[in-house]
């Protein structure tokens, strides 16, 4: 019997493949993404970590298990002090100091709709349902970055390698062992209802994944009156 988050992951791998060749890890890999882009991806993306660790904070605050409480306390430093280097890189990439990139950062449709998916989750759901939400945060990149570097040999002095490395590493592997434990142990007492909502959220958040790198690709913007 398959798990869940087994169904997940093979489920989402044509979403992986479409990332791998979109314009932006296209232009990442080439070493040509455009500074715009870049600039606009950290934008959002230093929005986007700020409330994925309010996310974890509150998963933190839910869990019953000092183990748990102690990932979620750990992934909050990682998402918040850690994960800059990679956010660093880019900036390096673009010659622009990274804290004066951010400044009066902005999210734009496709941040902010992928942000409320997963506190939708969080607030009207249990852990397995938001995990399920979060997961293709880790894994989108994981599976991106090794497939890079599968498919690329890329040069010593390759600008953005540190980036693709980064998030190729094994890191990632033991922040989704914890996730998947714990979706796995709860999706045991689920119907199959409340399985397919964590295979679903699971999906919707991989093509997510896709929308935020092509909304910095393509410079999205609100077309709001202001
Ligand atoms: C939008 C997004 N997804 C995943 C990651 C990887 O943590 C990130 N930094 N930003």
């Amino acid at each position: 019997m398959k798990l869940i988050t087994e169904i997940m992951e093979e489920k989402a791998l044509p979403i992986v493949d479409k990332i791998y060749n979109d314009g932006f890890i296209q232009g990442l890999v080439h070493a040509n993404l455009s500074k715009e882009a870049v600039v606009h991806y950290l934008k959002a993306d230093a929005l986007y970590l700020d409330n994925f660790s309010d996310i974890y904070a509150m998963l933190l605050a839910k869990s019953n298990d000092k183990v748990e409480k102690n990932f979620f306390l750990g992934q909050i430093n990682f998402v918040l002090n850690e994960e800059i280097a990679a956010h660093k890189n880019l900036a390096d990439y673009v010659g622009e100091d990274y804290h004066e990139i951010i400044k009066g950062g902005e999210w734009y449709p496709s941040a902010d709709h992928y942000i409320k998916h997963m506190y939708y989750n969080a607030f009207a759901f249990g852990m397995a349902e938001t995990l399920s939400a979060m997961a293709p945060c880790p894994w989108i990149y994981q599976m991106v970055a090794r497939k890079i570097l599968a498919n690329h040999n890329l040069a010593e002095d390759h600008p953005l390698k540190f980036w693709i490395e980064f998030y190729a590493g094994v890191l990632v592997d033991e922040v989704l062992t914890e996730y998947y434990k714990i979706i796995n142990r709860e999706a045991e007492f689920m119907s199959e209802e409340g399985k397919a909502h964590l295979v679903k959220n699971f999906l919707e958040s991989c093509e997510h994944e896709r929308r935020f790198f092509n909304m910095a690709y393509t410079q999205e913007r609100w077309d709001l009156e202001v």
